[in-house]
């Protein structure tokens, strides 16, 4: 039997695997099934907690598609929770194929993630072609960054008008984003505050994405609708970043939490 732990943020939930002893040989159809509501355990993103020399822990990101990510804020702040009730550390290096991400533990459900400095170049989100990223020719007003994964900010006056459902898939493929991208459609509330919805890549309509509330607060201050710190409300609840002025980098404070454990046979 392999041991799960079922963690969340905000909503946006998680299948956690331990995998830092031996791996276990997960394909893309394994976390398929894995990740399905009906006929498995089901989450927004199946992680793998794999050994790092030089940071605290590895984590290989999966979508409920099979496909791999770069970037998960919300499963990053988790993990980092995870690591340090294991150690008694509050500082946690988690590391991703885009990069080291330092995380501080506030309190045991509450972390700050370090998500690192966002990619602004339309080939580094990755754009089809040469174009101005804070200008996209999809919407009246869409920017594109990575944050390690590709995100696109659709600012629009009224979430609530938005079909996402099917906006959503339709950005999501559209030819602009040969690697597709994960879609926020953003309402700025005022200069700190910020709703957001996101259409996920690989995993659809979630209750919060970490990373496009990063990919949020440098859109908009980009664009000079916010300023550099702001709260992003999203469905399953509240984050609060910050584009830091002093190296660039996004910082990330919100809760996390452990559903349930359990176990299953591979
Ligand atoms: N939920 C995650 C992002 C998953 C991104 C994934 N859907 C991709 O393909 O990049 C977060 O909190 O940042």
């Amino acid at each position: 039997m392999v041991a799960f732990t079922k963690m969340h943020g905000l909503g946006n939930d998680f299948v956690v695997l331990d995998e830092r002893a031996a791996p276990l040989g997960l394909t893309p159809d394994l976390a398929r099934r894995i990740a399905d509501r009906h006929f498995g355990i089901g989450c927004d993103q199946l992680i793998s907690l794999e050994a790092a020399p030089g940071a605290d822990v590895f984590i290989r990101i999966r979508n409920p598609d099979g496909s791999d990510a770069g970037a998960c804020g919300n499963a990053t702040r988790c993990v980092a929770s995870l690591i340090a009730a294991e150690t008694g550390q509050r500082q946690i290096t988690v590391r991703t194929i885009a990069g080291d991400l330092p995380c501080t533990i506030l309190r045991p459900d509450r972390v700050v993630a370090d998500m690192g400095a966002p990619r602004l170049g339309w080939h580094d989100v990755p754009l089809a072609e040469a174009m101005d990223t804070l200008a996209l020719p999809i919407a009246e007003a869409a920017a594109a960054c990575s944050m390690g994964n590709p995100h696109a900010t659709l600012f629009v006056d009224d979430i609530a008008a938005v079909d996402i459902g099917k906006d959503g898939p339709l950005l999501e493929h559209h030819p602009i984003f040969p690697e597709r991208a994960n879609i926020g459609f953003a309402q700025i509330l005022a200069p700190d505050h910020i709703r957001l919805a996101m259409w996920e890549r690989g995993a659809g309509q979630t209750l919060a994405c970490g990373s496009g509330a990063c990919a949020a607060i440098v859109n908009a201050h980009r664009r000079g609708m916010t300023r550099r710190r702001a709260t992003i409300s999203m469905p399953g609840g509240d984050l609060i970043l910050e584009w830091r002025e002093s190296d660039g980098h996004v910082l990330m404070e919100g809760p996390v939490a452990t559903a349930f454990t359990g176990s299953f046979a591979l």
